[in-house]
């Protein structure tokens, strides 16, 4: 029997190398307060794992999408972060080729200047579950806060609160439960760009909650952590922990430059902001949640 889960661990509790098999987990945690989703792979600590990776680019809002799945489960299981409308299509043709099966269509934040897929995707493929913050105030399948695991086969992303670009915004962590997942993989959504941050002028943004988000929730993870934004203006299209440490033009600052550079961006606002912020609070409007 195939089950697939997502459950909420104390951060505390949530380190890599002390992560338990999904059943012990899914056992351990009470139901009635602690497991979001019923579904959870049958799993030992020997059962392999192993991740297929693709990045995917929506051009006219220079958008990545991610998909992951694990391939050696028997049904490989995968999962779609920030997926955009207009490559929906194209999106659910590679996961068909690819033998995949999507569980989860999940969302870093209540985008601004695209709309999200995860409504479309659940329209075309009715088992999917959507996901996004609780603190993002936004409609979904399922809610995830700080310290949260949201599981596919023997993988995981371990949900980070980064806060600034948008109240809601998180970065979603890779691990597996025997931490042989190496190096790890944050999908950073607009808190952290390459070289650069998400804005913070709109959608509860704070400049002062991004610097601490990305100090507190990024840039402690290994140097070696592989940094995947949700954006990219200039080509690029992959950096890491270490990198950012060093040639964030903005993130390497001390708190107050950060805000000023933060408080002049002059940047105009998202094209589609009007129309995609009211959407993506709907997933998406074509879909309403189950
Ligand atoms: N020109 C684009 C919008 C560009 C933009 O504002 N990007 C956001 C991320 S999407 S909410 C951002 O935070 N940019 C930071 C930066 O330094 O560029 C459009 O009209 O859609
Ligand atoms: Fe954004």
């Amino acid at each position: 029997m195939l089950r697939f889960q997502l459950i909420r661990v104390p951060l505390s509790a949530s380190k890599f190398s002390t992560t338990l098999p999904l059943t012990s987990i899914s056992r351990k945690i009470p139901r009635t307060t602690r497991l979001i989703s019923s579904m959870a792979t049958y799993s030992t600590l020997s059962q392999p794992s192993k991740l297929l990776f693709r990045q995917l680019f929506e051009k006219e809002s220079s958008t990545y999408t991610y998909l992951l799945a694990d391939v050696l489960h028997p049904s490989k299981p995968a999962v779609l972060i920030d997926p955009v409308d207009k490559t929906v299509d194209r999106d659910l043709s590679l996961i068909q080729e690819l033998g995949l099966k999507l569980v989860y269509a999940i969302n870093t934040h209540v985008h601004a200047d695209h709309v999200t897929g995860t409504g479309l995707i659940k329209s075309k493929v009715p088992d999917v579950k959507s996901i996004i913050s609780r603190a993002s105030g936004a409609t979904a399948d399922l809610y995830v806060e700080h310290g949260d695991k949201v599981s596919f086969g023997d993988l995981f992303l371990e949900v980070r609160a980064t806060p600034g670009h948008t109240v809601g915004c998180v970065t979603y962590v890779t691990g597996d439960a025997s931490d042989h997942l190496q190096p790890r993989m944050a999908f950073t959504g607009d808190a952290l760009l390459i070289r650069g941050c998400g804005r913070t002028d709109f959608q509860g943004g704070s400049s002062e909650k991004l610097y601490k988000s990305v100090h507190s929730q990024i840039f402690t993870l290994p140097k070696d952590t592989l940094l995947y934004p949700a954006h990219d203006y200039r080509g690029f299209t992959v950096s890491t922990v270490g990198e950012e440490l060093q040639y964030n033009s903005r993130l390497t600052k001390d708190e107050e430059t950060f805000k000023n550079i933060m408080e002049n961006l002059n940047l105009p606002y998202p094209k589609m902001i009007d129309m995609a912020v009211p959407a993506n609070m709907v997933c998406g409007i074509q879909s309403k949640p189950t």
